[in-house]
């Protein structure tokens, strides 16, 4: 059921509310034709690309200003006088508004942090309107629930201990459904939980930023081996697969062009080297962030020499001219998708479609810092990626991720498709 006449904004109101990490972010509530109220929060990142959309924080605290009172006042101010009593045609329309209202190419002024939930709250209050869920609003067919990337060690910026790499995780390619994928990833999880505890005593269940486990170790081999073991230990070894998010911009230093690896100090050569050997060792499909954010070049060579699906972070922030700069450089093959890197939703899709027509894989990812609103849920799936990465199964901003997309794979009934296969079957045998 479509509505014939285009929806007029009534109400747009933003506040602050706390994200996982107890930070201060912005929420919007926003109501079409006196009747369809939606609300959405925006995350925020704390690895994040110098080449993101501009997060607005407010500056003078003791902590570096972390407060968004100036982008809930842009919301609550400008933004809102310029939106309500105004006919909105369409999302598009919607977001192009917001981007000539803001009028920097970085979204600097008025801050992504205060555009995007707008957007995104505008995109739930249209799916309302037209009594569909978001997903299938955006997406009449849609139906592909998406292989979880999850992130069971975490280090790097998201944790206080000594890994560097930010990311290792296991993907339940072979489970037959979201529920048992998700099954899956929390027996692995529990089983990770008494290794580590065997391994490590008492400090051992410390976790990071996204629910991980940040077990005081510094080599990324031993974090390999503790997840294979833990994957043994559950009894799913011959249905998972590994990647890692290196995140390797936050570990190399632009005045030497080197990285620091667990006290080892690596060229982009010797770096891609060690790639390939944990590649050979560790059954890992999937890297994302493999070389600093500028290194089109070094991506190219990995993606090449690898053979297997090297993700785009830092180096094209959800930014289709940054894309298409990496699809023809070949420089990756896969596109991570964080709708805040570039703060609105038409962006962000227009973002995916480059990375599709390119023949790549889209990923769609939370940030470190999250709320509850479980959007990606709704968002991969109405874009058929085939693959999210939202954390550990453990903790409430990622679980309501998790459970959305339960609840979705239920609603789609038979026609729903479990993604395993978009990422190649375990190549390992004996670990
Ligand atoms: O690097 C990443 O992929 C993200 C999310 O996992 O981290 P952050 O949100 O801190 O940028
Ligand atoms: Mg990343």
């Amino acid at each position: 059921m479509t509505p014939s006449s285009a929806p007029t904004i009534t109400r747009v109101r933003a506040r602050e509310v706390l994200d996982c990490r107890g930070l201060p972010t912005v929420q919007v509530d926003l109501e079409l034709d006196g009747a369809h109220l939606a609300t959405a929060d925006v995350p925020s990142g704390r690895s994040t690309g110098s080449n993101e959309a501009r997060e607005l924080r407010d500056g003078g605290s003791r902590f570096g200003g972390f407060g968004v009172l100036g982008a809930v006042g842009a919301v609550n101010g400008e933004l809102a006088d310029a939106l309500v009593g105004r006919t909105v045609d369409s999302q598009r329309e919607l977001d192009a508004r917001l981007i000539a209202l803001d009028g920097t190419p970085d979204k600097g002024r008025l801050g992504a942090n205060a555009l995007l939930p707008i957007s995104l709250a505008f995109a739930r209050a249209a799916a309302a309107r037209t009594g569909q869920p978001l997903y299938r609003a955006l997406n009449a067919d849609a139906h592909v629930l998406p292989a979880p990337l999850v992130n069971l060690i975490n280090g790097g910026k998201h944790a206080s201990n000594d890994l560097d790499m930010q990311e290792v995780i296991v993907i339940p390619v072979g489970a037959g459904s979201m529920l048992e994928a998700l099954q899956w990833s929390t027996e692995i999880d529990l089983a990770l939980a008494e290794i580590l505890l065997e391994r490590f005593g008492k400090a051992a269940l410390n976790t990071g930023d996204e629910g991980g486990f940040a077990p005081q170790l510094s080599r990324v081999e031993e974090a390999l081996e503790l997840l294979h073991e833990a994957v043994a230990a559950a009894g799913y070894a011959s249905g998972c697969v590994y990647g890692l998010d290196a995140a390797s911009t936050h570990w190399y230093d632009p005045a030497t062009d080197r990285y620091t690896l667990a006290g080892e100090t690596l060229d982009r050569d010797a770096l891609i080297e060690r790639y390939l050997t944990l590649i050979a060792d560790y059954g890992i499909v999937t890297i994302e962030d493999p070389l600093q954010e500028e290194d089109f070049d070094g991506f190219a060579e990995l993606t090449r020499a690898s053979g297997i699906q090297i993700v785009a972070d830092d180096l094209t922030v959800t930014n289709p001219a940054r894309i298409e700069r990496a699809v023809a450089a070949g420089a990756g093959n896969s596109l991570l998708w964080k709708v805040n890197q570039i703060g609105t939703l038409s962006e962000a899709l227009d973002a995916a479609n480059a990375a599709h027509r390119a023949g790549w894989t889209v990923v769609v990812s939370e940030r470190s810092g999250e709320t509850e609103d479980a959007i990606i849920a709704d968002l991969v799936v109405a874009l058929g990626a085939g693959q999210i990465k939202t954390g550990a199964p453990i903790r409430g901003e990622r679980t309501a991720k998790y459970n959305r997309l339960l609840r979705i794979e239920e609603e789609l009934g038979a026609t729903a498709r479990y993604a395993g296969d978009a990422l190649p079957a375990p190549a390992l045998s004996g670990t």
